[in-house]
């Protein structure tokens, strides 16, 4: 890390006040007639399903060309990018077996349109939540915020039911909620640049607010996308083609008649930006599988070596990849806060490092109820046998994979620690950085959101410590434990 690399603009990476999502509203409908058919396939996906025509309708596509026209509308690339990648998944799994070539109608623009944009050929975070959703009511003088996650739906789904919308739109409010971190974490970055120890500590008190809110969101999840729906009807979509021997694909997916055999993971909320760009400003950082953070293996987050974490970096737009490059390079602060010592500074940093390791938490519990418990059931009921139950079947009687393709529990939960670990104060080494009871393991047993004795709820105690904390009162070790200042959601 160097003081004389320039910081990040957010412009020159192509991100706004909305963090990674685009500055303008994302194209609904390509512009040019020349497209209409592509837009009518995917407007139709729920129903080409339904009724087993999408690879009939599909094959019979003329090759369209990749325009210059279009190509020279980021946003209407963005589209195309995304409807090709709806229609390529549906292709690819929308029938009992999965196809392993995909037609040059659709692989061929598909390939352009991802390497314009720097990512894979097939449905990915930014094409089913970044560029996939808008306003239900357009008009600012109809709705106070055209924004607000009651007023937003997705353009395109797979089954056309309100789960799948949720499930995306929640991600899509993360990413609001988030991007305000983005800059305070440029800001921040900054501050210690000039030695401003008031700036870097308020900017660390809004980014640790931020994140808490992000928890809250989460949290929403199950308000409307149903854990049943998800897993055996929503998530077989979002699979990649990599290490899908089992299900028929071995080599992966073909693309176009003539074409080479690719494999990709399957889209993951791991392929969004906004967290990693967290752990970046945090100076978290992540080990491969198994690995721990100190030792002979020690790696750093920003090096080039096998991680997940970093692998997803390749599923990202190209300009949000390069943006996190950037951003790792100039990273100061986790060394600012080790090397000033000061109290309220590292509170704020370690206020940070809870929330982002509580949020962390969450996810772990949300991954519980919408893949562990799913998988675990004895599914007797009509819908596995109705939606290509092969793959979430076959998927029941190992270890559970992600669509990203991670042994997910060992994957998530070496996530959460690695972020705990990051703590600056003797205090949130001892408890940030304490394995605490598993949450998924209370989960599985009980499958309900009963709160649970156990060191689950001290850590959530030692977390609203730390939000008290910043509402204004830095002394950490008070007994001010108000049931109501609990994250919502928190159990
Ligand atoms: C039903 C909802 C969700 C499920 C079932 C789920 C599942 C998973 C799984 C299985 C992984 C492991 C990577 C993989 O193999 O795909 C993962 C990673 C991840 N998910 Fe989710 N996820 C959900 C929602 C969300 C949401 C709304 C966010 C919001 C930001 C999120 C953030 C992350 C992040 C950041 C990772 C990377 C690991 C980490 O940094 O801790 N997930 N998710
Ligand atoms: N990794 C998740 C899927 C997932 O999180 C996801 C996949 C595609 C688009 C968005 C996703 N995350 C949440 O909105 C899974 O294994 O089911």
């Amino acid at each position: 890390m160097s003081k004389n690399i320039p910081l990040p603009s957010l412009e020159e990476y192509g991100l706004s006040e909305n963090g990674f999502l685009p500055k303008e509203l994302p194209v609904t409908k390509l512009s040019d007639e020349y497209y209409k058919d592509w837009e009518v396939i995917v407007q139709n996906i729920p129903s080409l399903l339904l009724s087993k025509r999408m690879r009939d309708v599909v094959d019979r596509l003329p090759v369209l060309e990749v325009k210059e026209s279009l190509i020279g509308e980021i946003g209407q690339v963005r589209r195309a990018y995304s409807v090709l990648c709806f229609i390529a998944n549906a292709y690819v799994w929308g029938y009992d077996k999965p196809c392993d070539t995909l037609p040059d109608c659709i692989a061929k623009p598909l390939l352009t349109v991802s390497e314009i944009l720097g990512l894979p050929p097939l449905a990915t975070y930014a094409s089913v939540v970044l560029w996939n959703y808008k306003p239900i009511v357009e008009n600012s003088d109809l709705i106070d915020d055209v924004m607000d996650l009651s007023n937003l739906t997705s353009i395109n789904t797979f089954t056309g039911g309100m789960d799948e919308t949720w499930f995306y739109l929640v991600s899509v409010m993360t990413e609001k909620i988030g991007a305000p971190c983005v800059k305070s974490g440029l800001k921040a970055i900054r501050a210690v640049r000039d030695d401003n120890l008031a700036n870097v500590v308020s900017e660390l008190k809004c980014i640790a607010e931020a994140i808490d809110n992000l928890g809250s969101v989460l949290m929403k999840m199950e308000a409307m996308c149903d854990p049943h729906i998800f897993f055996f009807r929503i998530r077989p979509y979002l699979a990649g083609w990599r290490n899908m021997e089992e299900v028929g694909l071995p080599k992966g997916v073909r693309y176009g008649s003539g074409g080479e055999y690719l494999s990709f993971a399957g889209g993951s909320n791991a392929q969004s930006s906004l967290i990693q760009a967290l752990d970046i400003v945090l100076g978290v950082e992540h080990f491969p599988m198994g690995k721990k953070g100190s030792g002979p293996h020690k790696i750093s987050a920003n090096s080039d070596q096998n991680s997940f974490i970093n692998e997803m970096r390749k599923y990202m737009p190209r300009e949000h990849r390069e943006f996190l490059v950037h951003l790792a390079k100039v990273s100061n602060i986790k060394d600012y806060v080790e090397t000033k010592k000061d109290k309220e500074l590292t509170l704020a940093y370690d206020a940070c490092i809870a929330m982002l390791k509580s949020f962390r938490d969450k996810h772990i519990q949300i991954v519980t109820r919408y893949i562990i418990l799913q998988a675990h059931k004895k599914d007797g009921s009509s819908q596995s046998k109705v939606l290509r139950s092969g793959l979430s079947k076959s998927q029941g009687k190992k270890e559970q994979r992600g669509t990203g393709g991670t042994a997910l529990i060992p994957f998530l939960k070496q996530c959460r620690d690695e972020t705990g670990s990051s703590a600056a104060s003797d205090w949130g080494k001892k408890v940030l950085s304490t394995a605490v009871l598993d949450v998924h393991e209370n989960s599985t047993v009980t499958g309900t959101r009963k709160r649970s004795h156990g060191s689950t709820v001290e850590s959530g105690d030692d977390t609203k410590r730390m939000k008290l904390g910043l509402a204004g009162n830095w002394d950490i070790d008070q007994e001010n434990d108000e049931e109501g200042s609990y994250p919502a959601g928190h159990w």
